[in-house]
């Protein structure tokens, strides 16, 4: 059975006290039954998150144990401050840090390995959309990761479809367009293993607020979503898990 996850990725935006006031905050609506609740915070505020009962992940993670990286934060760090999650393959990583495909394979290896879930961000942007080759993008990145997984690593993945033109610019997709496209993601994960391909939640992201989730919740591949802005508004992003909850 697939999971219904709603997950809030803060980016590079809040405070200590932030952190603390929003945790307090969603700590009174949890838990939200059947649903997992997950925060993305900047890397210095985990500790924060982590004394609260909501659940959490790294933004991003690095591919080696330990050792000369500056700046880098591994998998182990992650799981030794309480983190279940890390958000792989971001667009904003990939095209402002230059993550290939391959280099995303690898990090979601590493957290699999750590015993993290890794979510892993995919999407076209507009010029790929408007050149009909959106369904080739979102496949190579999909498959990069599928063919470096084995089944049992397979099932354990969240994937994220997140147009890269719908990401803080107030341009959603509309529900036929996110539902074909997660239609299709479930597809390709079905031609290498047809049971992963029943169990990996596949939530939606691009400008989700509590005014479009339903419409979004109620098709049939959408599992959830990973929210950005709005889940800067503690109040918005516990709108838009309730309205996972009755959808
Ligand atoms: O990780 C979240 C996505 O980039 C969506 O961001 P957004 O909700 O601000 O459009």
């Amino acid at each position: 059975m697939r999971r219904k996850v709603v997950a809030g990725n803060w980016k590079m935006n809040g405070s200590s006290e932030f952190a603390r006031a929003y945790c307090l905050e969603i700590s009174s609506h949890l838990p939200v039954d059947d649903i997992d609740v997950v925060l993305f915070p900047p890397f210095p505020y985990l500790g924060i998150v982590a004394l609260s009962d909501v659940a959490m992940g790294g933004q991003d993670c690095s591919v080696n144990a330990s050792g000369a990286f500056t700046g880098d934060v591994s998998t182990e760090m992650l799981r030794d401050v309480g983190a279940r999650y890390v958000l792989l393959g971001h667009s904003e990583r990939r095209v402002m840090h230059g993550e290939s495909d391959e280099l995303v394979a690898q990090k979601c290896l590493s957290a699999l390995k750590a015993d993290l879930i890794p979510v892993l961000c995919v999407g076209e942007s507009m010029q790929e959309r408007e050149a009909g080759a959106a369904f080739d993008v979102v496949s190579g990145q999909v498959n990069a990761v599928l063919s470096v997984l084995s089944k049992a690593q397979l099932k354990r993945l969240v994937i994220a479809y997140e147009p890269v033109w719908a990401i803080g610019t107030g341009l959603t997709a509309t529900p036929d367009q996110a539902q074909e496209m997660h239609q299709f993601i479930r597809a390709s994960i079905a031609n290498v293993d047809a049971e992963g391909a029943e169990v990996v939640s596949i939530l939606y992201g691009g400008s989700v607020k509590s005014d479009n989730a339903c419409e979004l919740f109620a098709k049939n591949d959408i599992d959830g979503a990973l929210v950005g802005g709005a889940s800067l508004k503690v109040e918005e992003f516990i709108a838009i898990c309730r309205a996972r909850q009755q959808v």
